[in-house]
């Protein structure tokens, strides 16, 4: 498969003030991430997995530098672009699910497409493939309090995946979630990374996960301390 940048970030710092001080939690990260990759940013507590994320994710600006996301300089996107790359492009997964409670998983799932220019058949017919690749065509009517932790996090699996986002940025997936569940949610990933060349971020310091990247990106305090190609 020939290589394709899908993201790449420049110099990127990031800042935060605290107590009158700048508290520097990225320093000059320069690195990119190819069409379909399975990579994991990993590193200790407050290394700047979470932050790195978001910038990424349009979530956040850097303080210095640039992210170029799907060919759009992040930090020149106005309010609406922003969450316009993240609807039609990027999907989200978080370690609490996020769900919301008053839904059905059906609805939680569709949510995102309701932003995209589909009709009603259209995002039936897209939801019912996601929660058929995460195994939950039985749960379509339950809502999120009726639903174990593992299933949960299926639904939002079913909903960063439901609309076919080139990149799925996964903030500590397993964190909830016990050894066998953990193990069932990467395998359906990787799957889904094989079956629709979805690029796959994470960030991580679970050792359940790690064991099935192909490129892990360490952090310490702030600065990329080792970026490894695995084989697994
Ligand atoms: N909004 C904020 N204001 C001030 N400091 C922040 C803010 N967000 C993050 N930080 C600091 O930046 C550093 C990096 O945080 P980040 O959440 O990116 O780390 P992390 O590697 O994801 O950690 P964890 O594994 O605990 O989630 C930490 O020291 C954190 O306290």
């Amino acid at each position: 498969m020939q290589n394709q940048t899908l993201i790449s970030t420049q110099h990127l710092v990031k800042q935060y003030p605290i107590g009158g001080r700048q508290f520097t939690a990225l320093r000059d990260i320069t690195v990119s991430f190819q069409k379909g990759e399975f990579t994991g940013l990993v590193g200790p507590s407050g290394s700047g997995k979470t932050t790195l994320l978001n910038i990424i994710g349009a979530l956040d600006n850097p303080t210095e530098g640039s992210a170029i996301v799907l060919g759009r300089d992040t930090q020149t996107l106005s309010h609406r672009q922003a969450a316009r790359l993240r609807s039609e492009h990027l999907g989200f997964i978080f370690q609490t699910y996020n769900l919301l409670p008053i839904y059905t998983v059906f609805e939680n799932v569709e949510l995102p497409l309701l932003l995209l220019n589909m009709s009603a058949t259209e995002r039936k017919n897209a939801v019912m493939q996601a929660l058929e690749w995460v195994g939950l065509l039985d749960k379509v009517n339950s809502r999120p309090a009726q639903l174990s932790g593992g299933e949960r996090q299926r639904v939002s699996i079913a909903r960063a995946m439901v609309k076919k986002p080139d990149v799925v940025l996964a903030d500590e997936p397993t964190a909830n979630l016990d050894a066998d569940n953990s193990h069932n949610i990467l395998r359906t990933m990787v799957q889904l990374n094989h079956d629709l060349q979805t690029t796959f971020l994470f960030a991580t310091h679970d050792d359940k996960v790690i064991r099935y990247l192909r490129r892990k990106i360490t952090l310490r305090d702030g600065k990329i301390a080792e970026d490894e190609c695995l084989s697994i």
